[in-house]
């Protein structure tokens, strides 16, 4: 296969350390408290209450704590630096489980998270990540025919499918043929088949499929998934795949994954990025008492949840 041969590197412009200094020292280094603005300006002390605590900066990225330990949040000053470490983050796992588990399970989401994948179609990852063991799902997808400009599966395949060799027959798209409560049924037992044959992992716990990596992004609403806020289908405890017909963001019919499937996964990935999710991002990280109110604020798996965020995504934190 044909590709680039450009090497990743990261944009390195280092936060000096000595600038914890200006903390008081009786305050250890893991507790003082920053805003993310200043973890790339001065790293000075914030005296404003909620901002969260920065636990570990290295070039141009800052690592935070939120006040519910919701997994890892890192911070990037811009969208291309995120998408180099989300490349190293998921190169990194596919190598790991690759190799544990014979099979390495991808979910998707739509929307501007297949861009910021960019970098795991560039030299080295394209010819260092074993490919063969990569199958991938989508946490959701709208109800269209496969070559609609609105169809989830075309995106990924005009960003990222067409330009690695995972096998065609590794790739779970769903019928388009279907309406859209069909379709959610049909990838449910697809998946099903996929638990059965332990290609899909299963939580010990839940009893739902326990998906190696889950890659999403976030609405400006706080919406992930097709689980929008104040939506029934939030609170769907027992399907595994679940439809919806009156999406508030077009097109209305979709199908998605549940909460609970959501949450049982191995790695979860939330990708933000730009200012206008600033707003969502504050409150599921940082407003204790509303951060349920909103689908991403309920996302809790079972295994490790790390979000990617440029500046402006966390400009509010
Ligand atoms: O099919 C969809 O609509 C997506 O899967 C959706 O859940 C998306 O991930 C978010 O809306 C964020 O999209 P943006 O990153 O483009 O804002």
């Amino acid at each position: 296969m044909a590709s680039t041969c450009r090497a990743v590197t990261a944009n390195l412009r280092p936060i000096p350390i000595s600038s914890f200094a200006q903390s008081p020292p009786h305050i250890p280094l893991t507790s003082r408290i920053f805003s993310v603005k200043s973890a790339f300006s001065a790293l000075r002390l914030n005296s404003n209450p909620s901002s969260l605590r920065c636990i570990r900066t290295k070039a141009s990225m800052a690592e935070i704590v939120t006040p519910k330990s919701k997994g890892k949040v890192k911070v990037f000053d811009t969208e291309d630096d995120l998408a180099v470490s989300l490349a190293k983050y998921a190169a990194d796992l596919a190598d790991k489980i690759s190799q544990e588990r014979g099979s390495f399970t991808v979910v998707f989401s739509g929307g501007s998270l297949v861009k910021s994948l960019r970098k795991l179609v560039e030299q080295p990852y394209i010819d260092s990540i074993d490919w063969s063991k990569w199958h991938i799902f989508w946490v959701d997808e709208r109800v269209v025919p496969k070559d609609h400009p609105d169809s989830n599966y075309l995106l990924a395949y005009n960003e990222f499918l067409s330009k690695v060799p995972i096998p065609a027959g590794n790739v779970y798209a769903i019928n388009d043929a279907l309406s859209a409560e069909g379709a959610a049924d049909d990838y449910e037992t697809c998946l099903k088949h996929l638990v059965k044959t332990k290609i899909l992992d299963q939580s010990q716990s839940s009893k739902f499929p326990k998906f190696d990596l889950m890659l999403m992004g976030m609405g400006p609403d706080g919406h992930i998934a097709s689980l929008f806020p104040g939506h029934p289908l939030v609170q769907e405890s027992e399907k595994w795949v679940s439809f919806i017909n009156d999406s508030p963001k077009p097109p209305p019919e979709r199908i998605s994954f549940t909460l609970p499937v959501i949450n049982s996964s191995a790695n979860v990935a939330l990708v933000v990025a730009g200012a206008g999710k600033a707003s969502a991002v504050y409150t599921a990280l940082s407003d204790v008492s509303n951060s349920e109110v909103l689908p991403v604020g309920l996302v809790e798996p079972e295994g490790e949840l790390t979000w990617f965020l440029d500046r402006e995504a966390a400009s509010k934190l």
